[in-house]
């Protein structure tokens, strides 16, 4: 019989939650959810509600909450959503030295009971953070990713698909870069069902989706009042999982350490990737016009900005 896989998610807020819900109704493995000691209670009540529901779409799962880090061992995946989100007037950045402690204090333990699992970073300012993680594991690049493109396409895909009326499975988009106002939507690599977007839009219609995808976080953080998206985060992050857990090798955007492609070093960023096993698989280096390297130039800026602040903390 199969050894079924192991997946970690820590913090059971609303990202980590919904994500171990949608990691179980997909069948994809045993699932740990973990928050604080304080919260170790609501956290055993969520799993064991999503437990019940197993029965009812039919997965094989197991899923269990605590609060001890013991509980994650051996994991295959582990995925880090611990951390604050940001209200209303705050921008992603805000949350940095907050985020930073937590995601380094739980990336220790994580490392120290699951030595060779694969992580995946969503804690915000998300570019930044995967770079905390890969400096305080020490684990090699290809295990440690940052989620952000495949939610920022998925905002792209869903303002098309609405726009041209046609199916989500049809629309491709890509978007690259930082996880902020700077992203870059690569307009040019966007087809739908193979037909390139730019002979199915006038631009200034596409322009104005790309300003929409590069603000889509704060249009839902302005809506919800107190705390940031989560269904498409977690569904994000339940896709990137499975191409890993399962082997698949997609080509996803991901956030992956760079040491040379694209002319950036030292760097975590928004990337073409191919996920699978052992995590990123490797980066699809694209050709870039002078005007697309610019708009990825200023998003490396702004995500080395960032860093800077964690460097120095
Ligand atoms: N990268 C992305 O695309 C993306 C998308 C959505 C949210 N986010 C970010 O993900 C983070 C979580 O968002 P959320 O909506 O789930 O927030 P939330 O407040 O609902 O949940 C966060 C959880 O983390 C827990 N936590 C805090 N410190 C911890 C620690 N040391 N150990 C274990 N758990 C700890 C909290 O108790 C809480 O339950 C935020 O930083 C948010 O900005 C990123
Ligand atoms: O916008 C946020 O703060 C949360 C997340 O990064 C998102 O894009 O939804």
């Amino acid at each position: 019989m199969l050894k079924r896989k192991k997946i970690s998610v820590i913090g059971a807020g609303f990202t980590g939650a919904t994500t171990a819900f949608m990691l179980g109704l997909k069948e994809l493995g045993d699932i740990v959810l973990l928050d604080i000691p304080q919260l170790e209670n609501p956290t055993r009540g969520k799993a064991l509600d999503m437990l019940e529901a197993m029965p009812v779409v039919g997965s094989d799962v197991h899923i269990v909450g605590t609060s001890s880090y013991e509980d994650t061992a051996d994991s295959d995946l582990v995925i880090i959503t611990a951390g604050v989100a940001r209200k209303p007037g705050m921008s992603r950045d805000d949350l940095v030295n907050t985020n930073a402690g937590i995601v380094k204090s739980v990336t220790e333990q994580v490392v120290r009971f699951s030595p060779n699992t694969v992580l995946i970073i969503l804690s915000n300012p998300v570019d930044a953070m995967t770079y905390v993680a890969y400096k305080t594991s020490g684990f090699p690049k290809e295990r440690v990713i940052g989620q952000a493109g495949v939610l920022d396409t998925a905002r792209f895909n869903a303002f098309v698909a609405e726009e041209l009326s046609v199916s989500v499975d049809e629309v491709h988009g890509f978007v690259l870069g930082v996880h902020g106002d700077d992203m870059v939507p690569l307009v040019r690599y966007s087809n739908v069902g193979g037909v390139p977007l730019e002979k199915l839009l006038p631009a200034k219609r596409i322009e104005e989706i790309v300003q929409r995808t590069r603000t889509g976080g704060g249009e839902i953080v302005n809506l919800l009042g107190n705390g940031s998206a989560y269904y498409a985060p977690a569904a994000s992050l339940t896709q990137m999982a499975e191409a890993i857990l399962k082997d698949k090798r997609r080509l996803l955007p991901a956030i992956a350490y760079l040491q040379g492609e694209f002319g950036y070093e030292d760097l975590f960023l928004g990337v073409p990737t191919v996920l699978g096993g052992k995590g990123i698989e490797r980066i699809v280096e694209l050709e870039l016009t002078e005007e697309e390297k610019a708009a990825l130039d200023k998003s490396a800026q702004s995500v080395r900005n960032v860093i800077k602040v964690v460097s120095n903390r």
